[in-house]
């Protein structure tokens, strides 16, 4: 009978076994699951990371955007300030505009009081008779006077011979032996303004010889004359409309000396020698030019002035009976003048001729001979085409013989229709010149007769042409410009419109992040729920098969024998059975069964007590009953501590965690031990270290002997497991874990279900076709591995 209990109780540790390697497994498939769930978890992570890396490249282009927004917007305030500048320079050129309308108008006014004065010259050539003082030879012989500049008024002079009045000439301005250089010259401004207005001007000096026409158009150095006054006075008037006009002049210096013209600014010519042959060009209407002239650049004064210099030093002077420094030759200095207006862009090139003609004289009176006489016949060959001119002039000859001589020929656009002309008829006061005097003065006459008619403006039209293309050129370019800053004003809207489409996909992509985000949190929440409910759903079911396990292996009450008790304590066994056995019902049927297993004297304990059992026998209670939950330690062992399989925590932060292995995370099931066979027969051919001691403090002293051998087993159970682990966790990482003898936790690669691979009989090699198939459908049935396992094992 104790053989067949020992059977029986062995049998009912076996299946107890197969129990437990059934949980096993369970726990296995769980801690597949959790690692699905930690793979999904990693996948969710890695989902997250990529959005966050796109949110970090999103927010890196919004800071770019932002940069090219903050540019754009200084670009827009850049031409703001542009704007502002702009319109700052406008409302300065519409006060320079305002100043130069002021100025205009008064130069308008001043013009127009020259031009009545121009109406009172009847035309526009004017004489002035200038006489000089006696010189010192005829102050000592005590000279008679021919001229009676005390009645001289209104530029009437009265010349008188011996006391009598003889003729009276009537000049623009009669100026006696008193009048200084700056009076003459007061008179002789009004034609600078021409000059500046583009007006062709000549101002020539005419008369007997050593009369003072040099000194008139020259001067001395103290007392300069009109060329140094005329010249000064131009670049005063220059100066003062600089804001208005834009001015250019130039000057040459050239004499006509025995027909022929010479430079006097170039260097290194004698008097009378030309080294190149200068000829009068016409070019273009009524336009005459010497080509090759020096034609000397000056800014200032001084520069006149040096040129000057340069000029009377060079011209061809020699000494005669009348004068001892006589100017053999005329001495012509031409400026030359272009201007442009700011206003109105006009541009003139106007001509000023000052001119000391060399003087006349009676061949005979002055008793000139060889080169003298040679130059006194040019001289006065040159004065009678003049006179010729002038002749044609005043009769309004359609022919004037300006070509006659050189003089003539280059004063033909000075003294034609066109222009304003001034003669200083120079005069010698004194009774013994008188004959000149006359001839001088009836010249003067004739040419004061002359009606130039209105004097035509010399506006250059080649610039003015040029000038009418620059502003057409402007004025495309204006256009260009427009157009350019439409494109660039459309350029700027077109990018602050796509800053701003950019910044809204911004906004939208960062609330998307946002929701993907509350998805990933709530989706993690129903994850950790259904993870949660999955292992409550098989804690559930572990109990229910545990419970139905636990009534599978549990005898009838009726059927139980009463020796179960004897192997808790004999005594109080007995007593308990006896108790129950008398007690009303079968309390020996129901609650009191005897181990299984016939070959485990000490094992008949049954850790699991159910609540009907406790009820029935309510000193059970004060038994230990194993907890619900079955740990696989405390399912093998009571003294062993309980794993507790414990939910991650919540994590604040959205980082992926690194991938733990399952086996740190899930208690590494025991793997059961099984009996070992041995020869000694009494144990029923197994050691009795195989099975589990029961453990009571209330135990029997056979008990407690029993007890220490269970706390032994206990001992090297855990040691074991301290060495088995590894090798399951090495065994996971291959790809599977064994549990038990026959079945093999098979874990395929990511993502796949792990599967159970049946060991069987064949050392381990894969099962049979038949029976993968059975697993198969096990499998299906959802690891449902209760009944299959058990009856595989
Ligand atoms: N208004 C004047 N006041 C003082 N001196 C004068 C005046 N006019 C002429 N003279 C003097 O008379 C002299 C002769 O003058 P100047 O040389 O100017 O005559 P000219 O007409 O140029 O003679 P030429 O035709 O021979 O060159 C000079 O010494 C000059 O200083």
């Amino acid at each position: 009978m104790k053989s067949r209990e020992c059977q029986e109780a062995c049998k009912s540790l076996q299946e107890l076994q197969n129990e437990l390697m059934r949980k096993s497994m369970h726990v296995g498939s769980l801690a597949f699951a959790v690692e699905g769930q930690v793979k999904e978890k990693t996948k969710w992570f890695s989902l997250l990371r990529d959005l966050t890396r796109k949110l970090k490249i999103m927010k890196m282009e919004q800071i770019e955007l932002s940069k090219i927004a903050t540019d754009y917007k200084k670009c827009l305030s850049d031409f703001s300030d542009m704007s502002s500048i702009i319109q700052s320079t406008i409302s300065r050129e519409v006060d320079l505009h305002h100043d130069l309308r002021v100025k205009f108008i008064e130069a308008s006014k001043d013009r127009k009081i020259l031009y009545n004065k121009v109406l009172e010259l009847k035309g526009n050539i004017r004489v002035f008779c200038r006489s000089r003082p006696l010189n010192a030879d005829e102050i000592a012989s005590a000279a008679s006077m021919a001229i009676d500049f005390e009645s001289a008024k209104n530029g009437e002079l009265l010349v008188k011979s011996s006391g009598v009045s003889k003729k009276v000439f009537k000049f623009d301005a009669v100026f006696s032996p008193e009048a200084d250089q700056a009076e003459v010259f007061q008179d002789t401004a009004p034609l600078v303004s021409s000059v500046l207005d583009g007006y062709n001007v000549c101002i020539f000096a005419y008369g007997q010889t050593g009369t003072g026409k040099t000194y008139t158009m020259v001067g001395t150095e103290e007392a300069r004359g009109v060329n140094y006054m005329t010249l000064d006075e131009l670049f005063r008037l220059m100066k003062n409309m600089e804001h208005q006009y834009q001015y250019e002049v130039s000057v040459s210096v050239l004499e006509v000396y025995n027909e022929q013209i010479r430079d006097l600014l170039v260097s290194g010519t004698q008097p009378g020698i030309s080294t190149k042959r200068l000829e009068i060009r016409q070019v273009g209407d009524g336009v005459h030019h010497v080509p090759g002239l020096v034609e000397a650049r000056v800014k200032n004064m001084s520069e006149v002035w040096e040129v000057l210099q340069a000029g009377s030093n060079a011209r061809a002077v020699g000494a005669t009976n009348a004068n001892e420094y006589s100017s053999r030759s005329h001495c012509m200095h031409c400026v030359m003048v272009k201007s442009k207006n700011l206003l109105n862009g006009e541009c003139t090139r106007s001509k000023l001729w000052l001119v000391d003609l060399a003087g006349s004289e009676r061949i005979a009176k002055t008793e000139v001979q060889g080169e003298r006489l040679k130059e006194a016949q040019n001289i006065n060959r040159s004065l009678s085409a003049l006179g010729d001119v002038i002749s044609a002039l005043a009769t309004k000859s359609p022919h004037v013989p300006f070509r006659n001589s050189k003089l003539t020929h280059l004063l033909q656009d000075s003294l034609g229709g066109d222009s304003k002309a001034l003669m200083f008829v120079q005069i010698s006061p004194t009774d013994d010149d008188l004959s000149e005097t006359l001839c001088s003065l009836n010249f003067a006459c004739r040419v004061r007769g002359v009606e130039l008619g209105p004097a035509k403006k010399q506006v250059d039209t080649t610039e003015f042409l040029k000038y009418k293309q620059m502003v057409e050129r402007m004025k495309q370019e204006l256009k260009s410009k427009d157009a350019q800053v439409n494109k660039m004003d459309d350029v700027i809207s077109n990018l602050d419109f796509r800053w701003k489409e950019t910044n809204m996909k911004n906004k939208l992509l960062l609330e998307k992040v946002k929701e993907l985000e509350m998805q990933l949190h709530i989706e993690r929440k129903i994850a950790q729920q259904n993870t949660d409910s999955k292992q409550a759903g098989l804690q559930q079911q572990i109990r229910q098969q545990q419970e139905h396990a636990t009534a599978a292996a549990r005898p009838p009450l009726a059927s139980r024998p009463l020796g179960l008790y004897k192997n808790i304590s004999d005594q109080q066994g007995e007593t308990l059975c006896k108790e129950q056995a008398n007690g009303p019902g079968s309390f020996a049927q129901n609650n009191c069964y005897k181990s299984s297993d016939p070959l485990a004297p000490n094992t008949g304990l049954v850790k699991h007590i159910d609540m009907i059992e406790k009820e029935n026998n309510p000193d059970l209670g004060e038994l230990k009953i194993l907890p619900q939950r079955t740990g696989r330690a405390s399912s093998i062992c009571m003294t062993a501590r309980r794993a507790t399989i414990l939910s991650n925590p919540r994590r604040n932060s959205l980082m992926p965690l690194p991938n733990i292995p399952t086996s740190t995370q899930v208690t590494t099931p025991f793997l059961p031990m099984h009996p070992t066979r041995t020869n000694d027969l009494s144990n029923g051919g197994y050691q009795a270290e195989c099975f589990p001691q029961p453990i009571s403090e209330d135990s029997p002293r056979g008990l407690r002997s029993g007890g220490k051998k269970l706390n032994s087993i206990l001992r090297r159970s855990l040691q074991k497991k301290i060495q088995i682990k590894p090798v399951i966790r090495q065994q996971m990482r291959k790809g599977g874990v064994n549990v038990g003898e026959k079945i093999r936790l098979s874990i395929q690669g990511r993502g796949r279900m792990a599967r159970r691979v049946l060991l069987g009989n064949n050392g381990g090699r894969r099962p049979d076709s038949a029976t993968l198939h059975k697993h198969i459908q096990e499998k299906e049935k959802g690891w449902n591995i209760g009944t299959g396992g058990r009856n595989l094992l």
